[in-house]
């Protein structure tokens, strides 16, 4: 049977850059929030033993794709306690909605769905910090996708503790450029050295994103597009990039703003939510698949 599967996108609501690793990696303080919107995936669980992706994602080979790095991952970490699952296999399929490249966490939503559905489909019983654990070595944002709530994180982002941001109305912007992560983390000239605070300092004080100025910088569409949205709402980058995101407390007055963008500047409007659509659909499926 073919079932259904939310891969929402993310924002970090706001995001500082604490220090450097030895390993290279950055720590953070980000507080991330769902969007109630993103990709679709859709999951035929078989007894194939094969995971194939039906739908190629464009400029992504398969074996780097990680929605099949996830469901191998899965596959090989609970066929060690239950043999079974040698024979378990899929068939996915995706509706790309989200902008790669986009501070959205496409890629890494992707790959906590997979986790999530399969070890529902093939009744593998991991928990959900079980799979967070696992989704880490795909991606610092997976976790956070596969835990499901709106959460402070800290560490690279796998450190997290629910919280509770008001649901704003979003608009999110997105300038026609496509920013690499590691771009940005490597930029010489990104703060790495913001206080780490507690978090009702955090939440207290402004928001904003150390990765913003560096990549205002580099972009000139990025820096036009926060300048622009800054003249209607309080507006800055989601990650490292590039999209763009602009508060609003209704619907129409997000709407409103985005029937105004320049040309090249494509947009959608969404509800922040504190517990994800992934989260939600697995709560409204019967207990065993
Ligand atoms: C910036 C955020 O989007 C905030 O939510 C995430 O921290 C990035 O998470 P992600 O896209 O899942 O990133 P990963 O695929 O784990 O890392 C991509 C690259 O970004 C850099 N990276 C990432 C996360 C982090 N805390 N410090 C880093 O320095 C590393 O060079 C790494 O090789
Ligand atoms: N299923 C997938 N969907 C999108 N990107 C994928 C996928 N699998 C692998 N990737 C790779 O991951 C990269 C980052 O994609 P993603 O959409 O997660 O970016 P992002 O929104 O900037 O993420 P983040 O907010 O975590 O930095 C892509 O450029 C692509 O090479």
């Amino acid at each position: 049977m073919i079932t259904t599967w939310p891969a929402p996108a993310k924002l970090n609501l706001f995001l500082y850059i604490t220090g450097r690793r030895p390993d290279g990696y950055h720590n953070l303080q980000t507080l991330f929030q769902f969007l109630d919107y993103g990709d679709t995936l859709h999951i035929e669980p078989d007894q194939s033993g094969n995971i194939s992706l039906l739908t190629p994602v464009a400029g992504v080979s398969d074996e780097q794709n990680l929605i099949v790095r996830a469901a191998k991952l899965l596959k090989q970490a609970a066929e060690t306690s239950n043999p079974l699952l040698a024979q378990a296999g899929a068939r996915i399929s995706i509706e790309k909605t989200l902008p790669m490249g986009g501070g959205l966490g496409g890629g890494s939503s992707n790959a906590a769905t997979v986790l999530v559905a399969l070890n529902y489909l093939w009744q593998c019983n991991l928990t959900s910090d079980e799979l967070a654990k696992l989704g880490l070595q795909l991606g610092a944002d997976v976790p956070v996708f596969v835990e499901g709530f709106a959460a402070f994180a800290e560490g690279v982002g796998e450190q997290l503790q629910p919280a509770q941001p008001e649901e704003k109305w979003y608009l999110v912007a997105h300038p026609g450029v496509s920013i690499g992560t590691p771009e940005v983390f490597n930029d010489p000239g990104l703060t790495r050295d913001t206080p780490v605070r507690d978090l009702a300092a955090l939440l207290a004080a402004p928001f904003s994103n150390d990765c913003e100025a560096v990549v205002r910088k580099r972009f000139r569409e990025v820096d036009e597009l926060v300048s622009w949205l800054l003249e209607y709402a309080p507006s800055r980058l989601t990650g490292t990039g590039a999209c763009v995101f602009s508060e609003f407390d209704t619907e129409s007055a997000a709407r409103q703003v985005l029937e105004l963008a320049p040309k090249g500047v494509r947009g959608f409007v969404a509800r922040g939510v504190n517990v994800s659509p992934l989260r939600r659909t697995l709560s409204e499926r019967p207990a065993t698949a």
